[in-house]
């Protein structure tokens, strides 16, 4: 069993027991009471590279990286420093991750708000409404392409946007004839957990222009954002890094200068 599959299987067993005790139509009603998401596409247009700061306290790759007592100070942090936006991560045996940490997150900052989880059943994704999601991670290599259509049908159809995850050619493929406008090229691969930061530069330049493009994974500094700025990313996705900085304001700060400086390549749209 791979990394991945042994992380789906213990998120398949957490929903379950959710679902006991909250069953799904009762969380649909709930779910279609929630103010609407904001509008992602148009944030993530905006000039310069941005920046989505994640909220990781540890990972299958690493381990323990930061305790974060108060998700919601960090966040404020992370919002402060000038995050395009913000993930957090929701899953909880490997990344230490809780929808409690989304909801402090959520009442303490007005940008968007990606749920980062495994995403596999409709249930997530109404889930992720109710506690005021704005962006939803689908991750291509953990779906059937039946079940990635009709999830990103499902987070659209919520108002709420897709960011469509993927690490080789195939699976930008797969997401692009998912319907994908939102595209994350990981630069770890999920299976093995090796992190190439070259990946990006060969699958970005085959996506369409107008497809968003976010460049996910091993962003130590501001040369990264450069570089993957240079291979057409609109947005890089952080979390290592900015979790054990120190001072994740400064941090976040500095990669937000990087992105909106005049020397930064980006396209234009
Ligand atoms: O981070 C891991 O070890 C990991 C292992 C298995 C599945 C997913 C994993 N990480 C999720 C992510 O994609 C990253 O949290 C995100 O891109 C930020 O990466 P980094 O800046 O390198 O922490």
């Amino acid at each position: 069993m791979t990394v991945l599959e042994s992380i789906i299987e213990g998120v398949r067993e957490d929903l379950a027991a959710r679902e006991a005790e909250l069953p799904f139509d009762v969380l649909r009603e709930r779910a279609a009471k929630v103010p609407p998401a904001l509008d992602v596409m148009s944030i993530l247009r905006s000039p310069g590279v941005g920046v989505i700061a994640e909220v990781k306290r540890r990972s299958p790759s690493k381990g323990a990286l930061a305790e974060i007592p108060e998700p919601a100070e960090l966040a404020a942090q992370y919002a402060a420093g000038g995050a395009r936006a913000i993930s957090v991560l929701t899953e909880q045996r490997r990344f230490g991750g809780s929808l409690a940490d989304f909801d402090a997150v959520r009442a303490a900052v007005n940008v968007p708000l990606l749920r980062k989880d495994f995403i596999v059943s409709p249930y997530q994704v109404h889930e992720a409404r109710l506690h005021g999601a704005d962006l939803v991670l689908l991750i291509v290599a953990a779906l059937e392409q039946n079940a990635l259509v009709s999830l990103l049908d499902r987070v659209e159809s919520l108002g709420m946007t897709a960011l469509v995850e993927v690490h080789t050619a195939e699976e930008a493929d797969r997401a692009l004839e998912a319907g994908a406008s939102v595209i994350g090229v990981n630069a770890r691969n999920l299976h093995t957990l090796e992190v190439d930061k070259d990946v990006f530069g060969r699958i970005a330049p085959g996506l369409p222009f107008e497809t968003i493009k976010i460049a996910e994974s091993g962003v130590t500094g501001p040369g990264d954002l450069m570089a993957y700025a240079g291979a057409g990313a609109d947005a890089v996705l952080v979390g290592e890094s900015l979790v054990t900085s120190g001072d994740p304001k400064v941090a976040v700060n500095k990669l937000v200068t990087a992105g909106s400086h005049p020397a930064c390549p980006r396209p234009s749209r």
